[in-house]
């Protein structure tokens, strides 16, 4: 079964076509990367299967559902590019409000968790909007998965974040078992987050696969890297 599906999508901004007969699926489970250069229409992507925006053309499927309906948004959680979490809440405020919107039996419980788990402990009565921007990202990465989401939309994870708390993040990450769709620019955290790809420009889809056929069309020794940016330099 597909978890994520997009048929013949189209999303114009004013005279800008930010997607264009877009059309992908992920089954359940399955964790992918959406790869593309500036402004191919990632976020935009993210935002129409978080219902944040509603898509010109085409439809969008969650587990069969419409982005937005109430049962698909108990289900998912989604890391928009730029978060911010209640600027005035501090950490734990913040983390114990969602944590009880989210009808978690003892929000104050998940909260001490998920503080914890994102070495957030020091700053929990601190206001989210005077936390650093790398403070800021794990506080918003811990109000996403709080509620152990199915699926699991991402756009650019670890910007922001020091080199030991993106190995922390990864790990949590990995050990998830749910369906992932990760918007990002760097091919490492796409290697170790996921296993298939779905390459966009332009508002299309240009390439997707396993990281393994994405390797194979490298030539000896050339990195990923590489490949896809040969990849998107094909499309004129
Ligand atoms: N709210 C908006 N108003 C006007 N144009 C927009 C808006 N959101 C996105 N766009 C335009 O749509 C196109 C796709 O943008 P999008 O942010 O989805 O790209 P992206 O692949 O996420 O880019 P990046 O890698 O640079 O973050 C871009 O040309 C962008 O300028």
């Amino acid at each position: 079964m597909d978890c994520i599906t997009l048929v013949n999508v189209y999303k114009r901004f004013g005279s800008i076509e930010a997607l264009r007969d877009l059309s992908f699926s992920i089954p359940c489970g399955g964790r992918y990367a959406l790869l593309g250069p500036n402004g191919a229409g990632k976020s935009t992507t993210m935002k129409i299967l978080a219902g944040m925006l509603k898509p010109d053309q085409g439809d969008v499927f969650i587990k069969g559902l419409k982005p937005g309906d109430k049962q698909v948004k108990r289900i998912m959680g989604y890391l928009p590019e730029d978060p911010m979490p209640y600027r005035i809440l501090t950490v734990r405020e913040n983390l114990e409000y969602i944590a009880a919107l989210r009808g978690i039996p003892n929000p104050k419980e998940k909260a001490r968790e998920m503080m914890e788990k994102l070495d957030l402990v020091q700053y929990e009565n601190i206001q989210a909007g005077k936390l650093s921007r790398g403070n800021q990202q794990k506080l918003a990465i811990a109000l996403v998965l709080l509620h152990n989401p199915e699926i699991v939309l991402l756009d650019e994870p670890l910007n922001y974040l020091d080199i030991p708390t993106q190995e922390k993040v990864i790990g949590m990450l990995r050990q998830m078992n749910a369906t992932f769709l990760v918007s990002t620019h760097i091919m490492s955290i796409a290697t170790r987050l996921t296993d298939h790809v779905i390459v966009i420009s332009k508002g299309s889809v240009i390439w997707s696969g396993s990281i393994v056929d994405l390797k194979s069309m490298g030539k000896e020794e050339e990195p990923i890297e590489s490949v896809v940016a040969r990849l998107m330099s094909n499309v004129g």
